[in-house]
């Protein structure tokens, strides 16, 4: 199995409130993810899992350390080719799934593609199919306030999906969704994982997910422990 994105040493620190001190969220710890397996971030709250997750994703430096895509230090490109590398190679969910409001929910998956520069007709032409895969191709039109929660969800993960990522960063993917939503959503995410060799990192309460991981990681004390 080969790996596709290795974070090294990573060490993150924020300003205390008080301004006067620095915390060390994480502490030089190291993650590997090969390709096609379902990683789980589990840990306490404030204990910094999104910011791991942000980091691996390209979305915040570290303070110390390194991540790399296929051996290729992310944060050593330039501001062009990381922002291409996300929208390449990865796919967000988060558990506030940052829809855009004026947006209907077809555009919403569109973007990404129509940024990354592929043709309008191909683009609504994949969109239309995951709503269709997801259950929903007769809310293309719906804005994000005219959805149900497990609905935008969906959405979200439609999006992530439209530039066929390789890896999928999830946080909390199902956090505020009820349980058959949630049943919903991970048959999604693990079905994707069967069909189409994604690989997919999560921070998850759900005890349902990180039962059905590969590699489940418990993040104490600025590091991650195999669990
Ligand atoms: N930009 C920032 N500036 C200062 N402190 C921050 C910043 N981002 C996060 N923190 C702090 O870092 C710690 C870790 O936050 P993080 O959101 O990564 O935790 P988490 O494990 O994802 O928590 P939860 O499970 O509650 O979502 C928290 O104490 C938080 O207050």
């Amino acid at each position: 199995m080969s790996i596709i994105l290795e974070g090294n040493d990573i060490t993150k620190r924020f300003d205390s409130k008080s301004g006067n001190e620095k915390l060390t969220i994480l502490n030089s710890t190291n993650i590997q993810i090969e390709k096609g397996s379902v990683v789980t971030v589990v840990g306490a709250s404030g204990c910094g899992k999104s910011t791991l997750l942000h980091i691996l994703g390209g979305l915040d430096q570290p303070d110390e350390g390194s991540v790399s895509w296929n051996g290729q230090s992310i944060y050593e490109m330039d501001k062009k080719a990381l922002a291409e590398f996300r929208n390449t190679k990865l796919g967000f969910v988060f558990q506030f799934h940052h829809l855009l409001p004026e947006f209907t929910a077809l555009e919403n998956i569109m973007m990404p593609s129509l940024i990354r520069g592929n043709t309008a007709d191909e683009t609504e032409k994949r969109a239309r199919g995951l709503l269709e895969d997801f259950g929903i191709p007769g809310r293309a039109e719906h804005r994000p306030t005219q959805l149900s929660g497990g609905e935008q969800q969906r959405v979200a993960m439609a999006r992530a999906l439209i530039n066929n990522p390789d890896l999928i960063l999830a946080d909390e993917p199902t956090g505020n969704l009820d349980e058959e939503n949630t049943e919903i959503l991970l048959k999604l995410l693990f079905d994707l994982r069967e069909e189409e060799d994604v690989s997919l990192l999560l921070i998850t309460h759900e005890k349902d997910i990180a039962r059905r991981s590969d590699i489940i990681y418990e993040l104490s004390k600025g590091q991650l422990h195999e669990l």
